[in-house]
């Protein structure tokens, strides 16, 4: 078997199984291995019914005094029995497992494994795997995955192809001895074995080790080439100052900000320098980059150019676009803008690509599709894009072939210390607005629980009479979706909320699995403030902005990102009003109250970074993941911020000693140039 098999080819993997893979974004063998477990199960000792009752899965030994009854609904097939400790009983329901009725015999013994839960007096589990003794012994002590799943897909099914694909062939080992050496590193065949099946907690951490290293090793050296790629290029769109950047900045409303000038002026002077910009923008939360965006883009039309603005979502997209539009019109600028996203028509799209391709339009606004399409530019002269999506050299050529050599401008939020950003972006020139705009008052947060929800409606009912706007956030989008259970859904809470607000307050909700278009409507009416009170999804955790939107209250904040909690909140405090932050959390557990407490007491991202390291500390090794820009698949920019820094310091000796040409580095050199998928920029596009 090759890494570029289809999993389909796996024993066991049908087409509907497959189906189910692909919704997870896993077409081969290779991403399969890649799909690393979120976490861990330890197989512990039985224990009695009545100690086990709750939220983990535990093993009992249960006595069967009779056989299970099995009956046909539908065209489900249901088995239904009951075990005994010795002390109590438990219920057992099994769907669609026939081949159980001849392995589950009267007056013996087996052990169950599963989740269980008490209603009205009685235990009961739903489905547990069953061992015999020996087939148990042989697990005991080991931990046994848990996969990020989608409905209909087991971990057990996962576990079953990982080990097919990992028996069907040999990793290849890429890493010369000396680094690995250097680096105390085990092998990378024996580190997928083990991240997927550890044999115990030290196994699990050298394996992490290995493949956090691969991560950071194979983007560096990418991160390299591309520096390579840039240097010094002369740009095909040579640009001169204008006056039109100067007349924008005296009609808007607000006086730049010092950081938000500085940072134009570096921007402005990339542009008319003669060669290509190639600058990352980062800034905190509400800090001012769409401005910083539209005067590069009124720079680029002005010199009879296009440009471009990817942004990561369609609503944030048709949000920038709106934006764009109203000044064009209020000041009369040069713009020619046009939207193109995902749910244009294809009528509509065709029309739209001949424009551009005419010249007609100078400014194409859209998600990351925009430079996938096949879709010819007249003169692309400048991309703007989001720093999940920066560009690796697979995607600068498909850029260079829609035209000549574009500028390139990446706007980020995500707060990264200087000494990572340098090394993270090293292909890139760094600016940072670090400076927020001077009419914002902090956000006052407070960290409650749930007994605190009245309260914080009667609160929020105050703030929507006073013409206000509110977002309430829900971890998940309807009940009875995978993982759901105990937590607050969008759909069941927005009927509660109208019921629970007087009729007068507007309720709508937000979310992922909405139609474009339908999200699109909710997300003008909100920001035209016709919608009071929005329930929503993380949908609008970037670049969403509604000034009037003043308080955020985030259920379920336990299960939230600290990274994500500060984007979210994001949202609010972006006009001269107080805004407020309710952080209800569903746990009274002191961790997460103590990780809410950060949020609580500081409204920088940095600092929250900080802080949300410090409090994970090193033993966690897959801690919540953070949502915002470098999410590698293992690795963790923070929390594994040291061997980064020395990573990188090897990447640099490496390639000044020119050792990737030697013959010792032949594997790694043909490992590179065979998964250019991997080592150009496995994140964009
Ligand atoms: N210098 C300024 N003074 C006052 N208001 C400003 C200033 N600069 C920008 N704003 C306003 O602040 C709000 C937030 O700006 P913007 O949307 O550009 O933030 P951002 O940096 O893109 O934040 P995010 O990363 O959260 O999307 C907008 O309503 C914008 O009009």
């Amino acid at each position: 078997m090759k890494h570029s098999d289809n999993i389909i080819q796996l024993k066991g993997i049908g087409e509907k199984t497959a189906k189910l893979f692909y919704k997870l974004g896993i077409y081969t063998t290779e991403d399969l291995l890649n799909h690393y477990p979120r976490g861990y199960q330890a197989f512990k000792a039985p224990v009695k019914i009545a100690e086990g009752l709750g939220e983990e899965l535990v093993t009992l030994e249960l006595f069967l005094p009779a056989s299970f009854k099995w009956k046909k609904v539908r065209n489900l097939v249901i088995g239904t029995g009951v075990g005994s400790d010795g002390r109590d009983n438990v219920s057992m329901t099994f769907f669609n497992t026939p081949y159980l009725k001849n392995k589950l015999t009267a007056d013996s013994s087996y052990l169950f494994r599963g989740k269980i839960k008490a209603a009205q007096g009685r235990y009961h589990m739903e489905q547990p795997q069953i061992f015999t003794w020996k087939e148990y012994d042989e697990r005991m002590g080991r931990l046994q995955p848990c996969y990020s799943l989608t409905a209909g897909l087991t971990d057990r099914t996962v576990a079953k192809a990982v080990t097919q694909a990992l028996s069907a062939f040999e990793e290849e080992e890429y890493l010369p001895e000396d680094i690995r050496q250097e680096y105390g590193l085990i092998g990378r065949a024996e580190a997928i074995w083990q991240i997927h099946f550890p044999k115990d907690w030290d196994s699990l951490i050298e394996a992490r080790k290995r493949l956090v290293f691969d991560e950071f090793f194979l983007f560096l050296l990418a991160v390299r080439k591309m520096k390579e790629y840039n240097e010094e290029f002369t740009t095909d769109y040579p640009m001169l100052e204008t006056a039109w950047t100067g007349r924008l900045l005296e009609s808007i409303p607000y006086r730049l900000t010092g950081a938000q000038l500085r940072v134009w002026k570096e921007l402005e002077a990339d542009l008319v320098s003669g060669t290509c910009m190639n600058r990352l923008v980062q800034g905190d939360v509400g800090s001012g980059k769409t401005i910083l965006a539209f005067l590069c883009l009124l720079l680029t039309v002005s010199n009879g150019y296009q440009g471009a603005l990817m942004a990561p979502t369609e609503l944030l997209a048709s949000q920038h676009f709106e934006q764009l539009c109203r000044m064009t019109e209020k000041y009369g600028l040069p713009f020619k803008p046009v939207l193109l996203t995902g749910s244009v028509g294809a009528a509509s799209k065709r029309k739209i690509y001949q424009k551009i391709e005419e010249g007609e339009v100078n400014v194409i606004i859209g998600t990351h599709a925009l430079i996938q399409e096949k879709l010819t530019y007249q003169k692309l002269a400048l991309v703007i894009t989001d720093e999940q999506h920066r560009f690796g050299v697979k995607q600068r050529e498909i850029l260079s072939e829609k035209g000549g050599r574009a500028h390139v401008l990446v706007m980020s939020a995500t707060p990264i210390p200087r000494t990572l950003a340098i090394i993270l972006y090293g292909d890139m020139h760094l600016s940072v607005v670090d400076e927020l705009p001077a009419n914002r008052l902090s956000v006052k947060n407070c960290v409650v629980g749930v007994s605190y929800r009245e309260k914080a409606y009667e609160f929020i009912i105050k703030q929507v009479h006073m013409g206000k706007q509110v977002y309430v956030i829900c971890p998940m989008v309807e009940a009875g979706e995978e993982g759901a259970e105990g937590l607050e859904n969008v759909v069941d809470y927005s009927e509660k909320l109208r019921s629970r607000l007087p009729a007068d307050i507007h309720v709508e909700m937000l979310h992922g699995k909405m139609k474009p278009g339908d999200k699109k409507r909710v997300m003008e009416a909100f920001g035209a403030g016709d919608i009071h009170v929005l329930v929503s999804t993380t949908v609008i955790e970037v670049g969403i902005n509604v000034p009037n939107a003043t308080v955020m209250m985030i259920e379920n904040a336990e299960r939230f990102g600290l990274a994500q909690l500060h984007q979210l909140r994001g949202r609010i405090g972006r006009g001269k009003d107080q805004s407020y932050c309710i952080f209800m959390s569903g746990s009274d557990k002191e961790e997460s109250m103590e990780r809410l407490q950060i949020l609580n007491k500081s409204n920088d991202g940095f600092y929250i970074a900080q802080e949300d390291l410090k409090l994970r500390g090193p033993g966690d090794l897959f801690g919540i993941r953070q949502s915002g820009a470098m999410e590698f698949r293992i690795a963790d920019i923070y929390q594994d911020a040291e061997l980064l820094k020395k990573i990188s310091m090897t990447v640099d000796r490496l390639l000044f000693e020119g050792r990737l040409e030697t013959e010792k580095y032949g594997a790694l050199k043909r490992y590179l140039n065979e998964n250019a998928r991997n080592y150009i920029d496995f994140r964009a596009i």
